[in-house]
């Protein structure tokens, strides 16, 4: 199945199930995170920054001193796809290298 297809709901569930602190909101999920502090945080969205780059992916992002808040979703399908469930694996290996 293409990346941008869009992914049924048992799928997102399962998807989902390997992303823990990700929860679903609508056709979005959605991840916070707390940083070490506010340099850290700068950091973590410019490593997010190249993984969105190189998927031709990107994430809306709320940053809040050292607070980042990402929401992911593939406007062109409507929904959600493959390619957010990879970006948020992506997202998560940046704040852990963080
Ligand atoms: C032309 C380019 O491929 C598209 O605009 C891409 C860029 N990044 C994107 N990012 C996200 N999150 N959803 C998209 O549909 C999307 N489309």
């Amino acid at each position: 199945m293409s990346k941008s297809t869009r992914l049924t709901d048992d799928q997102i569930t399962a998807g989902l199930a390997a992303l823990p602190d990700w929860t679903r909101e609508g056709e979005a999920i959605v991840r916070t995170a707390e940083t070490a502090g506010f340099p850290t945080a700068i950091a973590v969205v410019g490593v997010v920054a190249e993984a969105a780059e190189e998927l031709d992916h990107h994430p809306d992002i709320d940053i809040r001193w050292r607070t980042l808040r990402f929401v992911l979703s593939t406007h062109s399908a409507g929904g959600l796809t493959g390619l957010d469930l990879t970006m948020a694996a992506r997202i998560d290996q940046a704040l852990r290298d963080a």
